[in-house]
């Protein structure tokens, strides 16, 4: 599924199953080229979150270590968002919100020039995802999770989301730099 935001893909691969369970090519290379153009996925994350209404956001690395990431939930479920934040699109500041679950075995693909975060909705949730960089720490940037701007509908319970202290203090949007810019031909 393809979005009024150009660039993010939702997917879900084939599980082929039988009486033992079922087998799923949960990443393949060409498959994935056939949408994104070339890929070179380089590292693969894993992380926990213990609490439902744990959020991880809004973050990006900047170039040259920008990433695009292929998301996916192997436990639980997570409300995961990308931003367009690619200066002169169409779509600059909106963003794509989709459900992503162990149960619905949805894969998320978010290109470069896009914020990302999620809002997990079950306890003890598992996310895997692929990135086309390595994590460069002095290349991470972020947004605030709650910026009125983007006014993300984020599913976190009424006291408020667990947060790391990083994610507690996140510029405004407003105050973005223009990291990305956007041109037609993008893939
Ligand atoms: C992301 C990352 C983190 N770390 C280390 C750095 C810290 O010692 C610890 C926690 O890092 P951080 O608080 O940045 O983790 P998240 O808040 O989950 O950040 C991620 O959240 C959103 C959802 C993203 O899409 C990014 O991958 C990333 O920004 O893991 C690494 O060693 N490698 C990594 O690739």
């Amino acid at each position: 599924m393809r979005f009024e935001i150009e660039g993010p893909i939702l997917f879900t691969p084939l599980r082929h199953g039988d009486e033992r369970g079922f087998v799923s090519e949960t990443f393949s290379v060409r498959r994935l080229e056939q949408h994104t153009g070339p890929l070179s996925v380089v590292q693969d994350n894993h992380t926990l979150s213990r609490a439902a209404g744990t959020l991880r956001g809004l973050h990006f690395q900047a170039p040259p270590m920008a990433q695009a990431k292929l998301v996916r939930v192997v436990r639980g479920a997570a409300y995961d968002v990308a931003v367009d934040i690619r200066v002169g699109s169409p779509t600059y500041g909106r963003h794509v919100g989709v459900e992503l679950s162990a149960a619905n075995w949805r894969q998320f693909w978010i290109p470069k020039g896009f914020a990302h975060g999620f809002c997990t909705l079950e306890p003890d949730t598992e996310l895997e995802y692929k990135l086309t960089s390595y994590y460069s720490p002095e290349h991470d940037r972020g947004i605030a999770w709650d910026d009125p701007d983007l006014a993300i509908a984020w599913p976190h319970k009424a006291d408020g989301p667990l947060l790391s202290a990083k994610d507690r203090t996140q510029p405004a949007f407003s105050t973005l730099p223009a990291y990305f810019q956007w041109s037609p031909s993008q893939k």
